[in-house]
């Protein structure tokens, strides 16, 4: 590879710089800057009316920012028109043509470019066995299944190999099946064909199973762009913790600070925590933890085995009462009201032998994690 080449590798495939759009003065987007990287899956999570769409039409060129830059492969795109921007949409609705039939559907855009006949049947073959949609040529699409037809989209939106192909809710009208199977399934094809997919969904289950990098929004600006582990690992804010899965939320204040770690004073105990932030002495702030990263004992087992004192050590148990239990399928929920104040959850398997829940409402408990595992961040109102 030459160095030119090399450089042009590196160079983000989609750059926005600073970019804001609004609708008749009222604000979609506000100040975004994001870089996509060649050949990666990232996904735009978050709420309705966020701002994700917006984003997909500002790159695929449907609509113009009100301020910022856009650039796709190194070039401003601003005044470039949807079709000279080597950029696919694969829409929700899949916006098939419905009087043709796959074959005609999929070879839509090779036609357009008035590639030979021959060409055009071997690459619509092709692609439509990448779509597992082989010997459908004949059907029309309104014949098709949901699934199906959004197949089809998808194999007339990659057929000519674009740079990005920009995906938008493209699965919520699947049924639950469906939609796992499509996603493993879209995952799958866009490692076979190395395209830069940019997809869209309020989903957090889908964007983390699907992506290298999430992009977490709200009210038009960016919160947190990081891969799915380290975005719910490591949630810069509440907002991303509690949009990107459950989350249980202590309030506690520093009581001293150390290397990487700080005394923090939280329901009457004083805990150490892992933190990089700077706090001071004195300082509010949430201690975050994951349902499936807290434990739960009973006092009356503390009590009879002194080995759970490893995890149940006196000074980093909050005590309380199991509220109830809630079945999950896989799981299921043990809420505790503590008696300190406030509620935590915490995610326990079943009894192993005979798939019964080991915790019961009224249970007086200790509930307790590593350290390590909780999250600190400053306060917010
Ligand atoms: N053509 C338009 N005219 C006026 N307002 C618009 C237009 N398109 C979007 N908006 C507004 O811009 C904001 C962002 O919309 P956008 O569709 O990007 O959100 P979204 O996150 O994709 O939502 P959803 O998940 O519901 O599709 C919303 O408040 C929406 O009402």
């Amino acid at each position: 590879m030459t160095d030119s080449a090399a450089q042009s590798q590196a160079l983000p495939v989609v750059q926005l710089r600073n970019v804001a759009k609004s609708y008749d003065g009222q604000h979609a987007l506000t100040d975004v800057s994001l870089d996509v990287q060649r050949g990666e899956f990232l996904t735009i999570l978050g709420p309705s009316g966020c701002g994700k769409t917006t984003i997909l039409r500002l790159v695929a060129g449907f609509e113009s920012a009100t301020a910022g830059v856009i650039s796709i492969d190194g070039k401003i795109v601003t005044d470039l028109p949807p079709e000279r921007r080597n950029v696919n949409t694969v829409f929700q609705s899949y916006a098939l043509f419905p009087h043709m039939n796959v074959f005609d559907n999929v070879a839509f855009g090779l036609r357009m470019k008035k590639r030979p006949a021959a060409e055009i049947a071997i690459e619509v073959r092709e692609t439509l066995r990448l779509v597992q949609l082989e010997g459908f040529e004949a059907r029309m699409v309104g014949k098709l299944s949901g699934g199906q037809q959004q197949r089809v989209a998808i194999a007339r939106a990659i057929i000519n190999r674009p740079l990005v192909l920009l995906l938008d809710e493209p699965l919520s009208a699947l049924d639950y099946r469906l939609r796992k199977q499509m996603q493993l399934d879209l995952k799958h094809l866009q490692r076979k064909l190395g395209i830069t997919f940019v997809l869209v969904t309020h989903d957090q289950e889908e964007a983390f199973s699907m992506s290298d990098r999430v992009v977490v929004m709200n009210n038009g600006h960016i919160e947190q762009i990081g891969t799915p582990v380290s975005v719910y690992e490591e949630p810069r804010n509440l907002y991303v913790a509690r949009f990107v899965g459950e989350i249980n939320i202590i309030n506690a204040e520093v009581v001293e600070l150390g290397e990487g770690r700080a005394r923090v004073r939280a329901q009457g105990l004083d805990v150490f925590m892992r933190t990089s932030h700077a706090f001071h002495p004195g300082e509010k702030v949430h201690i975050l933890l994951r349902p499936e990263d807290l434990r739960v004992e009973t006092l009356k087992d503390l009590a009879e085995d002194p080995e759970l004192e490893d995890v149940f050590s006196r000074d980093r148990s909050l005590v309380g009462t199991v509220e109830e239990t809630i079945y999950k399928g896989a799981t299921y929920d043990v809420v505790v009201r503590l008696d300190a104040g406030g509620i935590v959850t915490a995610t326990e398997f079943f009894n192993e032998d005979d798939e019964t829940v080991y915790f019961k409402a009224s249970d007086r408990v200790a509930v307790s994690w590593v350290e390590g595992w909780e999250v600190v961040l400053p306060y917010e109102k």
